[in-house]
Parts: C-alpha cells; sequence; structure tokens
C-alpha cells in the first residue's frame, strides 16, 4: 500500500520544523501540563518512549506516572516490517535498538497498557497525525481499542489539516508544552 500523497514530502519539512523548535527552546522535554493527574487517573500501565533526535521527550510525564504508581512500558522494535511490541520497564538496563532506539530487551515481561503515548512529527486539528512512515503506531493502536491514545508534541507541530488513508489512528489528546489537546468527544 502508498501512503496519501503529500505525506513523505511534509514528514520531511516536519523534521526539519521540529528540530527548529527543539533549537530555540534549548530542550525537548514536555513538562508536566495542568490536567495530567486527571488523565493518569486509574491506568495501570502507560507505554511511553524514549525519545531521540528532536522528538518531544516525555520524561517528565513518564516520571509523574511513576509518581503515581503507573508501570511504564515502552516499545520494542525489530524491523520496519516487524510490529512493535510494548515491554515493561521493569528497571533492566535499556538496549540499543534499530533507528537509534532505546528499549528494553526482548525478554521484558510484554503489557497491556491503558494510555499510550505517542511520537509523532506532525498532529491536525482532527487529531489526526504523521509518524514515521513505518505504520507501526498505527498497527499497535489498531490492536488496543480499549487504550487512550495520547500524542507529545510541540504545539509547532500542529498543521491545518494532514492527509489521512485508511489505516490512521486518530488520537485522543495530544500533550504539548502549552497544555493538553483533547479531540471533541474525547474527554469522558
Ligand atoms: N522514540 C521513538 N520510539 C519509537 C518510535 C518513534 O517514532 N520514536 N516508533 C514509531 O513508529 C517506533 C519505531 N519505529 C521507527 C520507524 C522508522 C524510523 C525511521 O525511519 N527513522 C529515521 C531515522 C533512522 C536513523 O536515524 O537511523 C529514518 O530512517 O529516516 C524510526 C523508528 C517505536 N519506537
Ligand atoms: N493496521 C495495519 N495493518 C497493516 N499495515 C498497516 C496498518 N496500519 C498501517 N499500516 C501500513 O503502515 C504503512 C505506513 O503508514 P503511515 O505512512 O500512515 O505511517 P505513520 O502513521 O506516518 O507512521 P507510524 O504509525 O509508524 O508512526 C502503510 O504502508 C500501511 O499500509
Amino acid at each position: 500500500m502508498t501512503d496519501a500523497p503529500g505525506k513523505i514530502a511534509l514528514r520531511r519539512t516536519m523534521r526539519a520544523t521540529r528540530a527548529a523548535i527543539v533549537a530555540a527552546r534549548g530542550s525537548s522535554a514536555i513538562e508536566a501540563p495542568p490536567g495530567l493527574s486527571d488523565l493518569l487517573r486509574g491506568a495501570g500501565t502507560i507505554a511511553a518512549y524514549v525519545a531521540t533526535g528532536s522528538e518531544a521527550d516525555p520524561a517528565p510525564l513518564v516520571a509523574a506516572a511513576r509518581r503515581a504508581g503507573i508501570a511504564i512500558a515502552l516499545p520494542h522494535t525489530v524491523s520496519r516490517e516487524e510490529p512493535i511490541r510494548f515491554l515493561i520497564d521493569d528497571g533492566t538496563p535499556l538496549i540499543p535498538g534499530p533507528f537509534g532506539l532505546t528499549q528494553p530487551p526482548h525478554d521484558a515481561p510484554e503489557a497491556a497498557p491503558d494510555i499510550v503515548l505517542v511520537p509523532l512529527l506532525a498532529f491536525d486539528a482532527a487529531l489526526h497525525r504523521l509518524g514515521q512512515g513505518a505504520g507501526h503506531y498505527d498497527r499497535a493502536l489498531a490492536g488496543l481499542r480499549k487504550a487512550l491514545r495520547v500524542g507529545v508534541a510541540f504545539s509547532g507541530q500542529r498543521v491545518d489539516v494532514l492527509p489521512v488513508d485508511s489505516w490512521d489512528q486518530p488520537l485522543d489528546a495530544v500533550i504539548t508544552e502549552a497544555g493538553i489537546v483533547w479531540r471533541d468527544g474525547a474527554k469522558s
């Protein structure tokens, strides 16, 4: 299957935009916003990610979740083709993976996350997202219908309208440095 037209060019533009945002801010961390404890309430496990390059870094959000007693899972990636798995980060040292990723060892316990923090290149008003183009998160989220899907991004990564394919999985919310953006009707 090929992507909707425009995704490839948009990825290139948004990688440059994101790098410029981080250069201007001097940090890639997204601090815990007002409303985070409401968003986390009741969750047993949250899947996060270890930021690379100029990705919005969810580390402060992960620290808040840990303080709230929520277990942390991280994606384990093998290749572009193979689905990612969310594995529990139980304190075992993380190891280098493909694409410059840092991840749990392949034999860490498998997780069933209640919330998935999702890295992204761009998001739009309808909370569609543009990812790395391997479909890893689209496939993972399609298999986790009950999980709350929460993008983590800088507000400057927002665009008006993204090209959308049939398999694209919209987000319920996006956490940015300016606060939490909810999709219409997503906040219960
Ligand atoms: N931090 C982080 N972890 C993640 C993702 C992500 O976007 N960010 N993923 C999101 O799906 C999954 C990994 N999937 C990926 C798929 C493609 C590329 C990729 O194409 N990367 C760039 C740079 C590669 C490099 O530096 O070697 C590229 O190839 O152009 C990266 C991750 C799971 N873990
Ligand atoms: N549920 C699915 N089952 C099988 N393949 C899928 C599924 N969802 C997406 N794909 C495949 O993934 C590929 C990449 O999709 P897309 O370009 O939308 O990725 P993305 O959303 O930008 O990235 P990602 O989800 O990795 O962060 C597509 O070619 C698509 O066929």
